[in-house]
């Protein structure tokens, strides 16, 4: 199916109309394939939205989204998205949430367009009851401008305790949804449960029918760790839940243990061999054991899946297996908190791959998720779990959109389908600059003309070539450089006066073991160098009266000031002074008839304080240099210039 617009009248008639007479089919995507396929771009909905009790309406959910049918989705190409970032998101090790986090939360999948919401498992705990039943009545209750409204669900164990509690709490929303299950690998049986599958069978069949019974008519079920499961049990298992009332049939590869190949067949073999099968929507829920989720979640939907189980950020149960735990402390050593890896599949990740390659490559398959919320989404998910994405993650890592080599950046400003296959405005992202360009040592010049230019600072070729190595010495020793930086190199450099005085080599010693001493090599506008060394104070105060040795132009400091302009150790200093001419340029003010002394700035950059001082200090000394020579050959005779 193309992703272009339509009249409605070519609608497939499993999609509810829409009120307007155009249409975006899906995929809508911004795919950045080669020119002659042009990316899309539509405008992003306004930013940050508030948290509130309504529902901002979704402008996509009436469009890509067919009649919500529990057992059937009317069109054979739509995938389900099912979040569980409530539910398994929150049995990530650290990562409770609150009752009102998770009504934040769960508005914000509504928002984003998630079908199916797991808000929790009502049995487990109080607050958890409560938390579901406020989300059944409040976001279950939310039916958006285009008659969105999410199925609002709740886990429980095959027993009618757990079952009654996810009753009582979905129950107000205006579809529920009961989520039951029990394990049917042989390790399960014998070793957890210790039943056997005669009696695994019956439990689940008269389960399904007891959560029937008390009115419920959206029940999924779910065979934990099917991955590991006998198959001829599981399809004799479906067929006797489907019998007994499911709905849904998830299939969870609950330890993250096959391939996406062998997942794939699991499907395709449930699908060809439980009776009863097409009458009920089959799902995916791979756990990241292995690092294959989205991949097996993927290989899950091509096979027939049509819900996926699907976490914000990834976040799910466990801390990973044995060979896992190295990465896992490496990870928790670089960065703030262990999500290092992942336990699920990534919502966004399954999400953008359906939207990204759902027509090309896998058969027109499709969602009805808003992608433009996804970063808020993200954000929120990281804030309240305290759980933190990992720059390199793919769609909402920091450094996902980011470019950092010169030949991509240099890509990137010609054409930005060279080495970016999604949008970031398709996911709710808005860049600090366009071609999402970062600036460091891998850089080329065109990035840092490109970025220059949007500071405001056009240079001419031999200015930018004097920046570009600056850049790049201070690239090397910094992992950034930010525009601040720039802007105190471009200052440092492109800003000087003429040249009368330039700094060669500078040594200084100082501590407390002795006097400050500096040596200083200057060199002359003919080109001469000049050496003096002098004590001090301190390393400044040593080098500038090495200076003064020099340049034999007494001066009087009056103001000497330093920022360090970025942050960290590694941070640039700028350094200002304001000097004087001993034998200063003097004149009377017009008005008071006080005397005005002529003073001269200087400003210098650099990531070694002194050598960003001495810096300023020849500055300031050139521009005094200067006035005076332009003084003594201009100035009319008597008459002494206004100072400023
Ligand atoms: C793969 C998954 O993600 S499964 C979902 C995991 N989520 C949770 O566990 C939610 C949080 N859990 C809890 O708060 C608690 O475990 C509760 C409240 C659910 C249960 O607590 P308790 O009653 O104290 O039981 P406990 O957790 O210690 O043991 C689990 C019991 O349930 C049984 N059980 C496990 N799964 C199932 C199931 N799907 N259906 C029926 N019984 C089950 C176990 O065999 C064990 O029974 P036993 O006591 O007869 O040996
Ligand atoms: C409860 C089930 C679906 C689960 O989370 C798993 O098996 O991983
Ligand atoms: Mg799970």
């Amino acid at each position: 199916m193309a992703s272009s617009l339509l009249t409605s009248s070519k609608l497939s008639p499993f999609l509810i109309p829409s009120p307007k007479s155009t249409i975006f089919l899906p995929p809508s995507t911004s795919l950045r394939f080669p020119p002659s396929k042009p990316p899309s771009f539509r405008p992003l909905p306004s930013k940050s939205l508030p948290i509130s009790s309504s529902l901002t309406p979704n402008p996509l959910s009436l469009l890509l989204r067919p009649l919500y049918v529990p057992h059937r989705i009317p069109d054979p190409n739509y995938v389900r998205v099912f979040d569980t970032t409530l539910r398994d998101g929150e049995q990530s090790p650290g990562a409770t949430l609150t009752s009102k986090e998770k009504l934040d939360i769960a508005r914000q999948l509504a928002r984003l367009g998630v079908d199916i919401i797991e808000a929790g498992f009502p049995a487990a705990s109080k607050d958890d009851f409560e938390a579901v039943k406020a989300i059944a009545r409040e976001v279950g209750n939310a039916v958006d401008g285009n008659g969105y409204v999410p199925v609002i669900c709740g886990l429980s164990r095959c027993n009618e305790k757990d079952i009654k509690a996810a009753w009582d709490a979905v129950k107000y929303a205006k579809r529920p949804r009961i989520h039951t299950f029990i394990a049917t690998s042989g390790i399960h049986l014998e070793y957890k449960l210790r039943k056997s599958k005669a009696e695994v069978l019956d439990i689940a069949r008269s389960m399904v029918r007891f959560a029937r019974s008390l009115g419920c008519n959206d029940i999924e079920f779910s065979p934990e760790d099917a991955g590991r499961s006998d198959r001829e049990f599981l399809y004799e298992i479906l067929g006797e839940v489907i019998k007994a009332g499911a709905t849904t049939l998830n299939i969870p590869d609950t330890v993250g243990i096959t391939m996406p190949r062998e997942f794939g067949q699991l499907i395709a073999d449930i699908k060809a061999n439980t009776p009863g099968i097409e009458n009920i929507v089959i799902s995916t829920h791979c756990q990241n054991d292995l690092g294959l989720s989205t991949a097996n979640t993927i290989a899950g939907a091509c096979a027939g899946a049509r819900q996926v189980e699907v976490t914000i950020n990834g976040i799910g149960e466990r801390a990973g297996n044995a060979s896992l735990e190295e990465r896992y402390m490496v990870t928790q050593l670089l960065e703030p908190s262990p999500l290092g890896r992942t336990t699920f599949p990534f919502t966004t990740e399954v999400v953008m791959a359906i939207k990204c390659r759902g027509e090309h490559v896998l058969g027109g398959l499709y969602t009805g998720i808003n992608t433009q919320h996804i970063v808020m989404t993200s954000k929120m998910v990281e804030e309240y779990t305290g759980l933190h994405v990992q720059p390199h993650k793919a769609i909402v890592g920091a450094n996902a959109f980011a470019h950092e080599s010169g030949i991509h950046q240099d890509g990137m400003l010609k054409h930005k389908g060279t080495y970016e296959i999604i949008s970031p405005e398709d996911i709710g992202l808005e860049r600090s600059n366009e071609a999402g360009i970062v600036l460091g040592k891998l850089s080329g010049r065109h990035a840092l003309r490109d970025r220059l230019k949007e500071l405001g600072y056009e240079l001419d070729d031999e200015q930018l070539i004097n920046i570009f190595w600056l850049f790049k010495a201070v690239a090397e020793q910094k992992k950034r450089v930010t525009d601040a930086d720039l802007i105190a190199l471009v200052s440092d450099e492109v800003f000087q006066p003429e040249v009368v005085w330039k700094l060669d080599d500078l040594q200084v010693t100082c501590g407390t073991l002795g006097l400050s001493t500096a040596t200083v090599q200057l060199i002359d506008a003919s080109g001469a160098e000049h050496v003096a060394c002098s004590v001090g104070t301190g390393p400044v105060d040593s080098a500038y009266k090495a200076i003064d040795l020099i340049t034999k132009e007494p001066v009087t400091l009056l103001e000497y000031s330093m920022n360090a302009v970025t942050e960290g150790i590694d941070a640039i200093a700028t350094t200002r002074v304001l000097i004087r001419a001993e034998k200063s340029h003097v004149s009377t003010h017009a008005l008071t008839g006080e005397a005005v002394h002529r003073t001269f700035s200087g400003t210098g950059a650099g990531m070694d304080v002194v050598v960003s001082s001495v810096k300023a200090y020849i500055g300031a000394l050139n521009k005094m240099l200067a006035f005076k020579e332009q003084y003594q050959t201009k100035a009319p005779a008597g008459k002494t210039p206004v100072s400023a």
